[in-house]
């Protein structure tokens, strides 16, 4: 009791003496997983972004809460050997290079230190080994597709992206992780808009023609699929506009309008209309042909992904004879590189236009070995179970929020030798594999992969094998 009145007049006396803009020096002891720096001030965390574990900084702190504050770097007092010079401030700013101030190799060990800790911490196993982060050889100019909104800033259209916690546009022409040649279209459709004084939509009004550019390129061969979010049926200029872009953007095939009239966060409408060419545009993935829709997803890093893909396949240890489950199999991209070691692949997916695209996708690679569905993986099973089919090897690749508990249940009951697990999200993924060791898999092999250099984000696969008995 005593102890606890005591702990409770520190931390009052704490809160009395950490105020906002107050300034403070300490040493940076860790890293959090959004890759913020960690600076204790008596025992108190303090989150600060933009430096690394071992540096003495100078900081003002800009919020004091209950259990940690943050606190905005002023001056790096001591630096540690793993900070280089920014290539872009604005990076920092908009919340696209927040690890840009790390060397490459200190940010692949922080990924492998992430996924460890995310599993010993939120999945309660114990000791475990985590290879060592796949990176790139070059890790910038690396995604193959840009999410651009449009908006009014100093009287003039303008594309960039928002800075953080806000929606303030900032203008950006070159974003340094993305393919150029995305960049290039973008300022050449800015410019488009521009000329034809398109009103960029104001977000307090819900008025104004155009939301988002949006620019996907295929990394191996080049075509570019541009959509523009529109928020109302009419584009003005159309057939001008629509002529200048093909004549500006040399590679697109593709060339939509998305129709989202929502007030809302979401940048994709359901309805899209071709306004040129066709309605995908086609990226190569180890060694095979793929379409891609407009609302299809598509890893936005593709040899990090073919990486990550070969590592997935690897692990599945297929001999030509197995029955394969791809969960959450989106285009198809993970099930065709199975299905040419494998038996038989059974894959489902939500998106109806992706598994229309899987199906052209497995056409097109004369893949006849693989059953695609439509349909919530946590739906689609149970039937399939039902159905009798039995599976030896599970690979699932779920969105951030993992998988969902009935899905990990009929799994377990259907009971494959192996689960391939690929996520985005170390956290839920170290939650689920909990699930699936506590109904008798053991967790033999964590390689993490970097499909997002400079950002703190990583991928992980995971294999899980059956405990005999
Ligand atoms: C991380 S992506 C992986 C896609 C694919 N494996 C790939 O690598 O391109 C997750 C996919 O799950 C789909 N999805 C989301 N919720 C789903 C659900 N409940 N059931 C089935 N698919 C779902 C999304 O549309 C998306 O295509």
């Amino acid at each position: 009791m005593r102890s606890f009145c005591l702990a409770r007049r520190i931390e009052r006396k704490r809160l009395v003496e950490l105020q906002k803009n107050q300034r403070h020096k300490g040493l940076v002891e860790d890293l959090t997983s959004k890759g913020s720096g960690v600076v204790k001030l008596d025992g108190f965390p303090i989150f600060i972004e933009g430096t690394i574990p071992g540096e003495t900084v100078q900081f003002k702190l800009t919020k004091v809460g209950k259990k940690f504050g943050y606190g905005r770097l002023e001056d790096v007092i001591e630096p540690s050997a793993d900070r280089v010079t920014l290539t872009d401030p604005i990076g920092r700013q908009i919340g696209t290079m927040t690890l840009q101030h790390m060397a490459y190799p200190a940010q692949l060990n922080y990924k492998q230190k992430q996924v460890k800790e995310a599993f010993e911490r939120l999945g309660g196993f114990k000791n475990i080994a985590v290879q060592p982060t796949i990176g790139m050889e070059h890790p910038w100019s690396y995604r193959n597709k840009a999410q651009i909104p449009v908006r009014q800033v100093k009287g003039q259209l303008e594309t960039g992206f928002y800075r953080r916690n806000s929606h303030d546009l900032v203008p950006v022409e070159n974003f340094h992780i993305q393919d150029p040649v995305i960049d290039e279209t973008i300022i050449v459709v800015r410019d488009i808009l521009r000329r034809y004084q398109i009103k960029p939509y104001d977000e307090a009004s819900g008025k104004g023609t155009i939301r988002h550019i949006i620019v996907k390129r295929g990394h191996y061969t080049g075509e570019v699929m541009l959509v523009l979010v529109l928020n109302q049926r009419e584009l003005p200029h159309e057939a001008e506009i629509v002529a200048e872009i093909k004549a500006g953007v040399p590679e697109l095939v593709s060339l939509m309008a998305n129709f989202n009239f929502k007030q809302t966060n979401v940048i994709l409408g359901k309805e899209n209309r071709v306004l040129w060419g066709q309605d995908y545009y086609t990226d190569e993935m180890l060694g095979m042909q793929f379409k891609i829709s407009a609302n299809s997803f598509y890893q936005v890093n593709t040899p990090q992904a073919e990486r990550m893909y070969e590592e997935a396949i690897r692990l599945a240890q297929l001999t030509g004879q197995e029955t394969v489950l791809d969960a959450y199999c989106g285009i198809g991209s993970i099930s065709l590189g199975l299905a040419r070691e494998a038996g038989q692949v059974y894959a489902m997916e939500v998106v109806p236009e992706a598994i229309e695209m899987a199906k052209d996708n497995a056409k097109v690679n004369e893949i006849t070995n693989v059953h695609f569905e439509v349909g919530k993986a946590e739906d689609v099973l149970p039937r399939w179970q039902a159905e009798g089919i039995q599976f030896d090897v599970a690979v699932v690749d779920p969105p951030r929020k993992g998988l969902d508990k009935s899905f990990i249940d009929t799994l377990v009951e259907l009971a494959p030798e192996r689960i391939v697990y690929v996520s985005c999200n170390p956290a839920t993924q170290a939650r689920d594999c909990q699930h699936f060791a506590e109904a008798g898999y053991q967790l033999q092999y964590i390689q993490p992969v970097d499909l997002f250099p400079q950002s703190p984000h990583v991928e992980c696969v995971v294999l899980l094998q059956r405990s005999n008995g």
